[in-house]
C-alpha cells in the first residue's frame, strides 16, 4: 500500500487587527483577512470571552480554499494567538475546525512563534499589537504563564488617543440615523463634529494619522521644550495641527495611560507602561536564560525612536538590549519554522482527542 500523502499544514495567525493564513511552507502568509474572529475593541479580547462559530467561517472556508478541500488528507492547521486573553477563541477555533474536518490542530501562543521567528528557543517577548501589549518569558519554546503580563493597551487604544486629541479640530462626515430610527441611509449624510457613538471611518482615519504622523521623540519628552506646530491636511482636504499629539500618543507606551474607559461599570485598569509590565514579566523570568535582552515584536512597536527609547527606560530593570525582527509578521514565520520543525515544538490534537475527553486538552 501506498504511504499516505502528508497532511497540507496551514499555519493561522489570529490577530486582533488582522488573520493571517496561508500554507505553512512558505515564509509569509498568502492571506490577510481584515479582523473577524477578534473583534475591533479590545473588550473582546478580555479572558473568558466566547465567540459564535459564525466568526470563524471565512478563516475555515479561506482554510478549505488553500487545502483544496477538508478530505483526504486532511490538512493540520497550526494556529498562534495572543499568549492568554483569548485562551477560549483559540479552543473554539480549534474545535470548529476539527468538527469541520480538518485533520489535526496545534496552537502556538504568540510570544513562542515570535521566539523560533528570532532563531532562538528562549526570550523574553514584548509584543505591541493592536488589541493587546504582553510581555512573556519563553523558556525551550515553552511559555512561562508565571511570567506572563498582558494589558489591552495597544494600537487600537493609541487610535483612541488620536481621536480624543483631534476631537476640537475636525468635522467628521459620517452616516446618521434616518428620521424614523430606520438603518443608516445614505442620504442623510451629514458633517457634524465628533461625539457620541464613532463612525468607522474615524477610527480608520486616526489609525493612519497615527501610522503616519506619530513618533517618539528621541528623549524622554518632557525634558524637550514644545515644538513648533506642524499642519496635515487630510484627504477630505480639512487642516490639522498634529504636533500636540504626534509625539503624545507613543510616549503613552512608556509612561503609562488612565483608563480608556473609566466611567464604565467594570472599567479596564490604568496602563503602567511598559517598563513596568517588564519589570512584572521579569520575577517570573528564569535567572538562567538571555535576561538581559529582550525580543520586541508587533505593529505597534514601529514608531520612529521607539525601540531606542524603549532599551533606554529598560535599564533599570538589566535589560541591555532590545532586538526587533524586520518581518511584519514575525509571529507567522514562527509557525512556518514551527510547521517545519514539528515534534517536540508542536503537539497536535485530533478529532479522536476531542471525542473522548469532549475538550480540547492543550498546554499552553
Ligand atoms: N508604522 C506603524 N506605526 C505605528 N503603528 C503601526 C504601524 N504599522 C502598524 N501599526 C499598528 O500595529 C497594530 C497591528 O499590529 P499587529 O499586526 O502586530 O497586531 P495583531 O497581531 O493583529 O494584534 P494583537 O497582537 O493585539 O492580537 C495596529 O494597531 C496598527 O495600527
Amino acid at each position: 500500500m501506498p504511504p499516505s500523502p502528508e497532511p497540507v499544514r496551514i499555519a493561522i495567525d489570529l490577530g486582533a487587527s488582522s488573520t493571517r493564513l496561508g500554507d505553512a511552507c512558505r515564509p509569509v502568509p498568502q492571506k490577510v483577512l481584515p479582523a473577524t474572529a477578534l473583534s475591533y475593541h479590545h473588550g473582546a479580547q478580555q479572558a473568558g470571552s466566547t465567540l459564535e462559530p459564525e466568526a470563524f467561517e471565512d478563516i475555515l472556508a479561506e482554510v478549505s480554499n488553500l487545502a483544496g478541500d477538508f478530505q483526504s488528507p486532511r490538512p493540520a492547521l497550526l494556529i498562534s494567538t495572543p499568549n492568554a486573553a483569548s485562551a477560549s477563541l483559540r479552543q473554539d477555533l480549534a474545535e470548529l475546525a476539527l468538527e469541520k474536518g480538518v485533520g489535526s490542530v496545534a496552537l502556538l501562543p504568540s510570544a513562542v512563534a515570535a521566539t523560533i521567528a528570532s532563531g532562538r528557543s528562549d526570550s523574553l517577548v514584548v509584543d505591541l499589537g493592536a488589541g493587546l501589549t504582553s510581555v512573556a518569558s519563553v523558556v525551550r519554546c515553552e511559555l512561562r504563564k508565571a511570567s506572563l503580563q498582558e494589558h489591552p493597551y495597544a494600537g487600537n487604544a493609541l487610535d483612541e488617543q488620536v481621536l480624543h486629541a483631534l476631537q476640537h479640530q475636525v468635522a467628521w462626515t459620517c452616516r446618521v440615523t434616518g428620521a424614523h430610527g430606520g438603518r443608516d441611509d445614505d442620504t442623510t449624510r451629514k458633517r457634524q463634529k465628533l461625539g457620541g457613538r464613532l463612525p468607522f471611518s474615524a477610527l480608520r482615519l486616526a489609525q493612519d494619522l497615527k501610522e503616519t504622523v506619530c513618533f517618539c521623540a528621541h528623549v524622554p519628552l518632557a525634558s524637550l521644550p514644545p515644538d513648533e506646530p506642524y499642519r496635515h491636511t487630510l484627504p477630505d482636504g480639512q487642516v490639522i495641527e498634529v504636533t500636540s499629539f504626534s509625539r503624545q500618543v507613543p510616549e503613552t507606551l512608556l509612561l503609562g495611560a488612565p483608563s480608556l474607559d473609566a466611567a464604565a461599570a467594570d472599567p479596564t485598569p490604568p496602563f503602567p507602561g511598559l517598563p513596568a509590565l517588564v519589570s512584572e514579566a521579569l520575577v517570573g523570568h528564569e535567572p538562567s536564560t538571555s535576561t538581559s535582552e529582550v525580543l520586541l515584536v508587533g505593529g505597534s512597536s514601529r514608531f520612529v525612536n521607539f525601540r531606542d527609547r524603549l532599551q533606554a527606560a529598560l535599564t533599570a530593570s538589566g535589560i541591555t538590549k532590545v532586538n526587533v525582527l524586520p518581518q511584519r509578521y514575525a509571529s507567522w514565520l514562527g509557525l512556518s519554522v514551527a510547521a517545519s520543525l514539528g515534534k517536540p515544538v508542536v503537539r497536535y490534537h485530533t478529532k479522536a482527542e476531542l471525542e473522548e475527553f469532549g475538550k480540547l486538552r492543550f498546554t499552553a
